[in-house]
């Protein structure tokens, strides 16, 4: 299967771009209590088009990671709202929360959501299952081949490298095609050639009607995004609309200056 042929949504269960915008109201998150508390996110007010690609940057300790959690419903914020593919996740249940995970929401993190006594192929075929579909082994080949794992699919997480790992992730949410891909420094690991075809990936999800929310330190990955977003304390500091990389990183050097 070609990479351009539309693959049915999970989500909607029809060909077709899923409809998964991102919506945060006022999102305010504190650790700990007394002295000792940490306000990670204070306020934090942002919309993510369906169909577009925004990256979240910032120094370290700025509430990045916290964001992308609350966003992606992995944890709850103290107050605000968090609105995705068009279900508001702020209260909803852990079935609730559950069902979306299965079928709205990817992950592409490291160490993170990939089962570790499956090999990558099942790995990928596994939301697909859950949701009741029955791959077929070209269909995550193809996806394993297009993130350059081809010859890695009867391997296991502990068997590959963590930009492997992220990949695999990333070849999951190739097949199973969610409203909405979460990446937690998805060109961390990998070198020039890789991170590039990640980001060439990410773009065709992307233009492909998906939508993509991903941390990253790397003002080359940022740049490929439609928009970036940078936190300072836990407050949005500036938006940029498709900035050069220059600019993205002049603009993150002036937050990280004391
Ligand atoms: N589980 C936790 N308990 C207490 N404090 C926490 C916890 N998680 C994060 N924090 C604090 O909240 C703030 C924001 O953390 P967060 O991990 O969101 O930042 P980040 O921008 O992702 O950082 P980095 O780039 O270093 O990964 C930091 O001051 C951090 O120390």
């Amino acid at each position: 299967m070609s990479e351009t042929t539309p693959l049915p949504s999970v989500h909607t269960g029809r060909a077709g771009p899923p409809a998964g915008a991102v919506a945060a109201v006022g999102l305010s998150k504190t650790y700990g209590s007394g002295a000792t508390s940490v306000a990670a996110l204070t306020d934090v007010s942002l919309q993510v088009p369906a169909g577009t690609w925004l990256a979240v940057m910032g120094p370290s300790g700025s509430g990045k990671s916290t964001l992308l959690h609350c966003l992606a419903g992995l944890e709850r914020a103290d107050a605000g709202r968090v609105v995705l593919a068009g279900d508001d996740i702020s209260r909803a249940s852990d079935r609730v929360l559950t069902r979306l995970r299965r079928t709205a929401i990817g992950f592409a993190f490291q160490n993170f959501n990939l089962v570790g006594s499956l090999t990558a192929a099942e790995n990928v075929a596994l939301p697909l299952r859950l949701a009741g579909a029955r791959p077929r082994r070209a269909q995550i080949r193809a996806a394993l081949e297009s993130v350059g794992l081809g010859d890695r699919a009867r391997h296991k997480p502990g068997q590959l490298s963590g930009g492997q790992q992220q990949r695999v992730a990333l070849a999951r949410a190739i097949a199973t095609r969610p409203a909405v891909l979460f990446a937690d420094e998805p060109t961390g690991a990998l070198d020039s050639a890789a991170s590039r075809s990640v980001l060439g990936l990410l773009r065709r999800m992307v233009d492909g009607g998906q939508t993509v929310v991903m941390v990253t330190h790397d003002p080359a990955a940022a740049a490929a995004a439609d928009s970036v977003v940078f936190l300072l304390d836990g407050g949005i500091a500036d938006r940029l609309e498709r900035p050069s990389a220059d600019v993205v990183a002049a603009t993150l050097a002036g937050l990280e200056r004391p």
